[in-house]
């Protein structure tokens, strides 16, 4: 009979699902991952099959389970963590979804965000959510499904439709249609909630014309939300852990005290600062947003969103050919003595922070006929530099100045990227020895509801950090770098 307790942690990301099972010391004993396809059916457009979401959940879950059962453990709960602000709009009795899910990155509707603005109503979004106007988030991305589907407006106002991001529609499904919620980290990226009041806002639903019948309900991060189905895993088991990734992955970070930093490098780049327990607005156009929520108390944190990192080394693998694996970057860029002046502009899905601009376009510029396909390659990897740099400045602008920061995500295995990284910021950078934050902070908050793990601190002392990169670039090859890469931003834009 087993009986060593352990969480079993769901990473439901852009790219691949992921499931990690932790003892009760923090250890990883068990993985399993998946990637599945990205659809883009028109210039701009991002979609997911939810379907093949959730079977690639449930196939990974199943697989990190059995293998942690082999070794004498059993699931005391589940956390989830998932890719934010992708929508999903399904069919209360059937489960069905209406549509794909639209993707965070997706940018059809870059003109309704537009009129919003022209109507001069961004102030208040933000006064009210700590968010911007722009397609990223859920609300415009909800009325579009409502508008373009036959009935479903109707069906939403008779409240046989639910919304949900990622997470929401996982709970709903792994309770057999029993639960609709989701957290309060969830909820913060939709321009729905309020995170002053903790509540969804009827200004905001009015606004982008969302029927209130649709919304989940808010919870805790670390809260009871219901038990999975017998069917799914052979007996029920609660999911007590959820937060949207990068929230998960501050806290795998152990971001708890103000001011606490970390940057994580998967499909996007995402900068997130603990701010405590008040919310501050950024003056330079970065992002509020709740970073957790325990015992009804909200944390706040300042983010930094850019769309594409790994996206880029992606498109580099499948949209190129230049490469058969990410891992190769590493060796192509380190194996130049600089860029001979060219610059990428990474802006497939336009660009994020703190420019918030969906309509450019990516770029490169300064090609010859010596460009050879790794002078690509460290474009594309010195480019995710620059962006994070653009992100430091807009915080030392808001008087934000750390001395170091900590990095996560699939882009941190390579050691090249996070020496330039270091040399760019001019700031040390240090790597976890657990990689994987993300779904370390979901399995934190499961196992924190349930007693495994213990408070803050407990949970900061088992945190390892595998090496610091130093900066060790000149200042004037740096002033340099950056003034190429503002010509280059400026071409773009
Ligand atoms: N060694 C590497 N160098 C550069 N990029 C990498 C490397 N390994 C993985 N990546 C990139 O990291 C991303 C995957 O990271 P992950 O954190 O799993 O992303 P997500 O959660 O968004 O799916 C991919 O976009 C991939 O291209
Ligand atoms: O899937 P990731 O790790 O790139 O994260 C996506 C973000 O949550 C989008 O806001």
């Amino acid at each position: 009979m087993s009986n060593k307790p352990c969480i079993l942690s769901i990473d439901q990301g852009t790219t691949s699902s992921r499931a990690m099972v932790f003892d009760a010391d923090i250890q990883v004993i068990a993985s399993a991952q998946q990637e599945f396809p990205q659809l883009y059916p028109a210039e701009g457009w991002v979609e997911h099959d939810p379907a093949v979401i959730l079977d690639s959940v449930i196939s990974v879950s199943r697989q990190a389970l059995a293998s942690a059962e082999q070794q004498g453990y059993s699931i005391a709960g589940i956390g989830i963590t998932n890719q934010r602000e992708t929508t999903v709009v399904w069919n209360r009795s059937t489960g069905k979804a209406l549509y794909n899910a639209i993707v965070w990155q997706d940018r059809r509707t870059a003109e309704q965000c537009e009129q919003l603005k022209q109507q001069k109503l961004e102030t208040q979004v933000q006064a009210r959510t700590g968010l911007l106007l722009d397609p990223y988030f859920s609300a415009t991305k909800i009325a579009w499904i409502l508008d373009n589907i036959d009935g479903a407006r109707e069906q939403a106002e008779q409240g046989e439709l639910a919304f949900g991001t990622i997470d929401s529609f996982l709970i709903w499904h792994l309770t057999g249609g029993k639960v609709h919620a989701t957290d309060a980290t969830n909820a913060s990226r939709t321009n729905l909630y309020n995170i002053y009041s903790g509540k969804w806002d009827p200004w905001l639903l009015d606004t982008f014309n969302v029927p209130k019948q649709l919304l989940p309900k808010v919870m805790d991060c670390s809260a009871h939300f219901g038990d999975t189905d017998n069917s799914l895993f052979g007996r029920a088991i609660p999911i007590t852990g959820v937060a949207g990734d990068q929230q998960a992955a501050s806290i795998g970070q152990c971001c708890f005290a103000p001011g606490a930093i970390k940057s994580t490098y998967g499909t996007g780049c995402f900068v997130m600062i603990n701010s405590g327990d008040k919310p501050v607005i950024s003056k330079h156009r970065l992002l509020t947003t709740v970073a957790y929520q325990l015992e009804g108390k909200p944390s706040y944190a300042i983010e930094g969103s850019i769309f594409v990192a790994g996206a880029a080394v992606q498109w580099l693998r499948d949209g190129l050919g230049l490469i058969d694996s990410a891992a190769e970057t590493e060796s192509l860029a380190a194996g130049l003595e600089g860029n001979s002046g060219v610059y990428m502009v990474p802006a497939f899905t336009g660009l994020g922070a703190p420019y918030w601009r969906p309509d450019v376009r990516g770029a490169i510029f300064g090609l010859t006929r010596a460009t050879s396909p790794a002078h690509m390659v460290r474009a594309t990897l010195e480019s995710v530099a620059y962006l994070t740099h653009d992100l430091f400045t807009a915080m030392a602008n808001d008087g934000i100045k750390p001395a170091s920061l900590k990095v996560d995500g699939g882009m941190v295995a390579n050691d090249w990227f996070l020496q330039f990284l270091a040399d760019v910021l001019a700031l040390p950078v240090c790597r976890p020895v657990v990689m994987e934050t993300t779904v370390l902070g979901a399995a934190y908050l499961a196992g924190r509801q349930l007693g495994i793990y213990g408070d803050f601190d407990a949970f900061t002392a088992l945190w390892r950090g595998a090496g610091e990169f130093e900066p060790r670039m000149e200042e004037c090859q740096r002033s340099d770098l950056l003034e190429g890469w503002q010509d280059a931003v400026r071409r773009a834009t």
